[in-house]
């Protein structure tokens, strides 16, 4: 189709989107904040008659003090029929099934018609943890995010994946994209397309998902695997990652990366004796020798170091527990000292890099830092 007919093609799909939108209690904006294989994620309203209608929609969105929700459309027409019939619905029962938790992306409902599916989620407007490393390792010229920012979102992180498996879910695609941070810098896991019910404990599961990048040593020998503790290799990477601005095994070849896996993640100067220890502990080749959620908690580095403490009262803030508050809240110390470190502005036109791919495509992992 030619540049202008498709220019109106999709001028007339947005329209009928929106009308649809209108339909079920939902202003569809125009900005697209993002887009997935098969779905295009657009900023939306909440009318005040949905907003009396849908309780699980009113009481979250009370709190927040906004009346601002992510609508994901997916296309039926552009959609494999095994990605509507099987991810889809998985991804909206694992949604489903854990809510509610303050750092996993909430659903508020759902509608659909014969050509479009629209799922209303929680909005997340900081973008995506990768893009969050990548714009702190710019600013301050070193890749990796501080420790103890990476412990505050970790914390977070090890929350809701605990939240998840204790909901009988496993993710089966933890991933830097996948982790959103919204704007009171609370960290939200998203994107549940591959993940999967074990309500069975110890059942086992033999599907290749995620990302070769995050991928557990189990799945890419092609064994039968135990989802939680594919989930927990994945913890591992992603705090490397948070820490060093890099991927600890990157190879296109499962069996290079095998061979790098075997090897060892390796660390670069700076990094503290309790970080390496917990990121050993978790990418463990064998998945039963892997630190446990419970144990992660429990780690020494996921205690906040006293030292901390006093760094944090340097600024000029009127009060330790003002500082404390502001940290909470997300800002990092060099941001309460007033500098531009810290979040991505939120929907900053042009930051995002996503672009359609085919689920589970590690090509993305490309993107870290120093890394590509
Ligand atoms: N709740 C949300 N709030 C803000 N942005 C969101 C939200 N959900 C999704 N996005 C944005 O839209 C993008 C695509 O969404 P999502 O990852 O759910 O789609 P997908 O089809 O599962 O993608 P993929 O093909 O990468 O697996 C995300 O990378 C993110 O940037």
């Amino acid at each position: 189709m030619k540049g202008s007919g498709r220019l109106r093609l999709d001028h007339r799909t947005f329209i009928e989107q929106v009308r649809e939108c209108m339909d079920n209690g939902y202003l569809l904006s125009s900005k697209r904040i993002g887009s997935g294989a098969f779905s295009k994620v657009y900023l939306a309203y909440a009318t005040q008659e949905r907003l009396q209608h849908n309780p699980k929609l009113s009481s979250d969105l009370r709190g927040k003090h906004h009346t601002m929700v992510a609508i994901k459309i997916v296309s039926m027409a552009e959609a494999p029929v095994e990605f509507s019939q099987k991810f889809l619905p998985r991804e909206i029962s694992s949604l489903n099934a854990t809510y509610k938790h303050l750092n996993v992306v909430q659903l508020y409902e759902t509608y659909q018609n014969s050509q479009r599916f629209y799922l209303v989620l929680e909005l997340a407007a900081r973008g995506d943890l990768l893009e969050h490393i990548n714009a702190v390792s710019d600013y301050r010229h070193c890749p990796g995010l501080e420790e103890e920012e990476a412990r505050r979102l970790f914390w977070q992180l090890v929350s809701a994946v605990a939240h998840c498996h204790n909901a009988g879910i496993v993710h089966r695609d933890l991933k830097c994209e996948n982790i959103l941070l919204d704007d009171q810098g609370f960290l939200k896991l998203t994107d549940f397309g591959f993940a999967n019910h074990s309500s069975l404990k110890n059942s086992l599961l033999s599907t290749f998902c995620g990302s070769v990048a995050y991928t557990a040593p189990e799945i890419l020998m092609s064994k039968k695997y135990n989802g939680e503790q594919a989930d927990l290799w994945s913890l591992g990477i992603i705090l490397y990652a948070m820490v060093t601005g890099k991927l600890p095994f990157k190879e296109s070849q499962p069996h290079r990366m095998l061979h790098l896996m075997r090897r060892g993640p390796i660390f670069q100067p700076g990094l503290s004796p309790e970080c390496r220890d917990l990121i050993r502990g978790l990418l463990h080749l064998r998945p039963r020798a892997r630190l446990g959620l419970q144990q992660v908690a429990a780690h020494r580095w996921m205690l906040p170091a006293v030292h901390t403490l006093f760094r944090l009262v340097i600024p000029r803030e009127s009060s330790t527990q003002q500082v404390l508050q502001r940290q909470a809240q997300g800002h990092s110390p060099r941001k309460i000292l007033g500098s531009r470190c810290g979040w991505v502005s939120p929907l900053r036109p042009g930051l995002r890099q996503s672009r359609p791919r085919a689920p589970g495509d590690g090509a993305d992992s490309r993107r870290l830092y120093l890394n590509l």
